[in-house]
């Protein structure tokens, strides 16, 4: 029974979560995460099943003979030769658990063991009494106890207490249990096994129906204190409860729960990144907690609140998981105040209200085009627009290129020069030389191209073409910049830049021109 408000955390990444199918992990992964689980105070780390190969045998040994600072445990089955390799892979460990197990269900015992329940209770009791004869740290497990008969399991664990189980662990192998039906369960054992007081109850949970978490927190409201669980929730089917949403659950919730566990849990996210890496499983964006969206804002009613007060929508820190930041995310549903906090931390300030609204207008148009907007698109539409709304003698009001295979590229473009439009078109080596030269065919410049280059703002093929154009005229020299998800009317904005830039040079020069 529960003697205190602290719940165990075993974990069993690398024992339920490598029996997730692809999951198999060598001796120095396991080894690499274990230091990890290590390093984040799990008190139990379950390393593998000893009997299983011999490869996990030497990750057993491997981890109980290095670590040190939390238990270390092997799961057996109830059999004499299981309970013999598991008790030699953790001879060295500094603390060590052998955890044995069998199924009580009537549909394991019938089908699968094909044992009555009286040899099923034999069996376990053989079990715990051996590794007890062993190890001082036995652990028994009901397999299948969600599916099992509750008159049974109180006969069963009444029976491996006496012969030496210090944690009775129930588990909800198949994900079948429904969380207040489970903490019933737990409370109806506690309550009715005369001797529970000599053990701790653990549960294992499986998340078949997506309740893998919520019926570990009910039972430990119930009265159980040990729970076992994966990094990233990984596990056999659809995986165990995961640790950190456990954890957390627990500690933003002590209000309630009153309870505790020793996990650092700022070493939470560097261990689901190991887990990820090592397995090659990836942690989908909107996973609780570890996920990459977990603490990124993009609605701008939501970021409106957050830059008011954080708490608004946020019921724990990114950093007291691992993460270094929270995340503003700017993109199609984003609103002004997150759009203007975002721009004056990257440095960039508005002149007025019009030009904020102008930049404001010109981002949404540009997020209904693409997915995400980076800083880089931000700062690249900002100067844009400051660039617009200075005086300008041309403008691009629009640009039409057909380029076809084996066809000359031909550009039509319409100009705005001192507020009255001209138009014409060019045919052109490339869509962008064609497009340049209808300008130019309207302009007349008498400028020279000193350099073209285009660079993609970020990745992605939706990205942003960022468009450098060098002119120089009479000894003077400008770069204008254009940026569009069209690269070619990136290469139009910035060449009509450029000219810009040397009709505002010739007019600081000779403003009667
Ligand atoms: C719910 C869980 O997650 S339990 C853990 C599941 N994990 C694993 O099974 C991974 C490791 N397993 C293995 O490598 C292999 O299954 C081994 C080495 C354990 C056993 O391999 P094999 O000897 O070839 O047996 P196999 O896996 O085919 O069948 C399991 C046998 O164990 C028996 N068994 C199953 N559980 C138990 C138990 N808790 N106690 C005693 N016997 C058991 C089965 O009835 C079956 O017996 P049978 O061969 O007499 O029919
Ligand atoms: C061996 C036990 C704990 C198990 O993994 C399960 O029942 O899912």
């Amino acid at each position: 029974m529960s003697s205190n408000n602290q719940v165990i955390i075993f974990d069993t990444t690398l024992r339920d979560g490598e029996q997730s199918p692809g999951a198999s992990m060598t001796k120095d992964e396991k080894l690499r995460i274990a230091r990890q689980l290590e390093k984040m105070r799990v008190d139990v780390i379950e390393a593998g099943f000893a009997i299983a190969s011999p490869g996990d045998f030497a990750s057993i040994k491997a981890i109980a003979d290095t670590v040190t600072g939390s238990t270390i445990c092997s799961l057996s089955r109830a059999l004499d030769a299981d309970i013999d390799r598991a008790a030699e892979a953790l001879k060295n460990a500094a603390s060590g658990r052998i955890h044995t197990f069998i199924a009580t269900s009537p549909i394991h015992m019938k089908y699968k063991l094909q044992m009555t329940p009286d040899q099923v209770v034999e069996h376990a009791v053989r079990a715990v009494k051996r590794a007890h004869n062993l190890i001082s740290d036995v652990e028994f497990s009901l397999e299948d106890a969600s599916r099992s008969d509750l008159d049974f399991m109180c006969r069963i664990i009444e029976k491996v207490i006496d012969a030496g189980a210090r944690t009775i662990n129930i588990p909800d192998t198949v994900g079948y249990a429904i969380p207040e039906e489970f903490g019933h369960t737990i409370e109806q054992l506690l309550q009715r096994i005369p001797n529970a007081d000599k053990a701790i109850f653990s549960v294992h949970c499986h998340n078949d129906l997506g309740l893998a978490v919520a019926n570990s927190l009910a039972a430990v409201t119930a009265g159980a204190r040990q729970v076992e669980c994966t990094i990233n929730g990984l596990g056999e089917r659809a995986g165990n409860a995961s640790l950190e949403e456990f954890v957390m659950a627990i500690r933003t919730r002590k209000d309630l729960l009153g309870l505790e566990t020793n996990i650092d849990t700022t070493q939470i996210v560097p261990a689901s990144r190991l887990v990820s890496s090592i397995t090659g499983f990836p942690v989908q964006p909107n996973k609780a907690i570890v996920g990459a969206n977990a603490f990124a804002h993009e609605s701008g009613i939501h970021q409106d609140g957050m830059l008011k007060h954080r708490e608004t929508y946020e019921i724990m820190t990114a950093q007291d998981v691992g993460w270094q930041t929270n995340r503003m995310v700017m993109g199609k549903h984003s609103g002004r105040n997150a759009f203007r906090a975002r721009l004056n931390e990257l440095g960039a300030t508005f002149s007025s209200d019009a030009e904020l609204n102008h930049a404001f207008t010109r981002f949404k148009e540009l997020a209904d085009k693409k997915h995400e907007i980076f800083d880089e698109d931000l700062l690249a539409l900002v100067s844009d627009v400051q660039a617009a709304d200075a005086y300008e003698k041309y403008k691009l009001s629009s640009l039409n290129v057909t380029s076809q295979t084996g066809e000359t590229p031909v550009a039509q473009v319409s100009l705005m020069v001192d507020g009255v439009e001209h138009k014409a078109e060019s045919a052109g080596g490339g869509p962008v030389d064609a497009a340049l030269k209808a300008i130019e065919a309207i302009v007349h410049s008498e400028s020279s191209l000193e350099l073209y280059s285009v660079n993609a703002i970020t990745s992605g093929t939706d990205s942003q073409g960022e468009v450098t154009v060098r002119l120089e005229k009479s000894g003077r020299i400008v770069n204008g910049m254009g940026a569009d998800i069209d690269i070619i009317i990136a290469s139009a904005k910035a060449y009509v830049h450029a000219l810009n830039l040397l009709d505002a040079n010739v007019q600081k020069a000779h403003p009667q021109v």
